[in-house]
């Protein structure tokens, strides 16, 4: 199966700093691919690659199997994080504004259904809210139809229910068997939304699979977190186990032995809460930091 875009051996220089390191890495064709990284990790200059909007210093980017050059622009969609909305014009206004720089474009009635943009249509732009502005953000992206789309931290600054509604939004333009290219700082959202991910430091990529996978091959443990009031600090140094602010972190491969034997100590379980490794916790353990600035 050729990739929908395979990234080739990228690097780029910015004079003597090495932004990106010989990062290869296939998207599949209908996946939501996400690409990870803390601050200065080399994210936004790969995906600017990837885009056509600034070059490689050496290495290629191929869209089904072809080189990209400057008309990737008509077939792909970006939603970028700070696109600049015209004031005074309404929202259907901006769709047909952007409308225009595209050969072929989506029916609008179907653009307001799919980003749910309907209740806030004749509004002007400067009066949208946060998650308003993201689909019509969003929207303005699918315009063209693109096969491909890039959204660059789409959530970020929204409230919980907005990234949630925005989450429906992505899937069900996923199952429009449409491939999806994004970056956020949320483990959650990538976890939530993501077939396969790349977490890349420093110029280079440090991890990628899927979630799952990912998960599976650095963890075999199990987190349980109790009151620190309630552990002996004896245990908690015989076994080595975390103190945190006001919590005791136990790592455990068997929850029932463990908790069997804390019960054998007389600990009380009140206040008990067991946790699997996320997407976060991998991310702290292959960094040292966690993602969330
Ligand atoms: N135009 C530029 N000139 C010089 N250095 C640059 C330029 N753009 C990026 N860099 C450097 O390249 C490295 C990677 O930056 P990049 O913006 O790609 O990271 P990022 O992962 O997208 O970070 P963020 O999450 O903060 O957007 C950083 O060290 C950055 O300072």
């Amino acid at each position: 199966m050729i990739a929908a875009v395979s990234v080739q051996s990228l690097s780029k220089y910015y004079k003597d700093v090495c932004a990106v390191d010989k990062v290869s890495f296939d998207v599949l064709q209908g996946h939501c691919f996400g690409l990870l990284g803390p601050n200065g990790a080399g994210k936004t200059t790969t995906i600017e690659i990837m885009e056509g909007i600034i070059s490689a210093s050496s290495g290629q980017v191929l869209y089904q199997g072809q080189l990209v050059d400057s008309q990737i622009s008509q077939q792909i969609g970006i939603q970028f994080q700070n696109t600049a909305l015209q004031d005074f014009l309404t929202v259907k206004e901006t769709l047909n504004l952007f409308a225009a720089f595209y050969q072929n474009t989506v029916a609008q009635e179907q653009l307001i259904e799919l980003c749910d943009l309907k209740d806030f249509i004749d509004r002007d732009n400067r009066l949208l809210s946060g998650g308003q502005r993201q689909r019509l953000l969003l929207a303005l992206a699918l315009i063209n139809d693109p096969k491909i789309i890039f959204l660059d931290e789409p959530t970020t600054g929204l409230d919980p229910h907005a990234r949630r509604n925005f989450w429906q939004l992505i899937t069900n333009i996923k199952a429009q068997n449409k491939t999806i290219i994004l970056t956020t700082h949320y483990m959650d959202e990538a976890e939530q939304l993501c077939d396969d991910i790349v977490i890349m430091d420093k110029g280079k990529i440090i991890a990628a699979g899927t979630p799952h996978q990912l998960l599976a091959k650095h963890f075999d443990d199990i987190f349980i977190y109790l009151p620190q009031a309630q552990v002996p600090h004896e245990l908690v140094s015989e076994y080595g186990w975390t103190k945190l602010a006001d919590r005791i972190e136990i790592t455990s491969k068997n929850v029932e032995k463990t908790l069997r034997l804390l019960m054998a100590q007389g600990v009380s379980l009140d206040g008990l809460h067991v946790k699997s490794a996320n997407l976060d916790d991998l991310f702290l353990k292959l960094t040292g930091h966690s993602l969330q600035a």
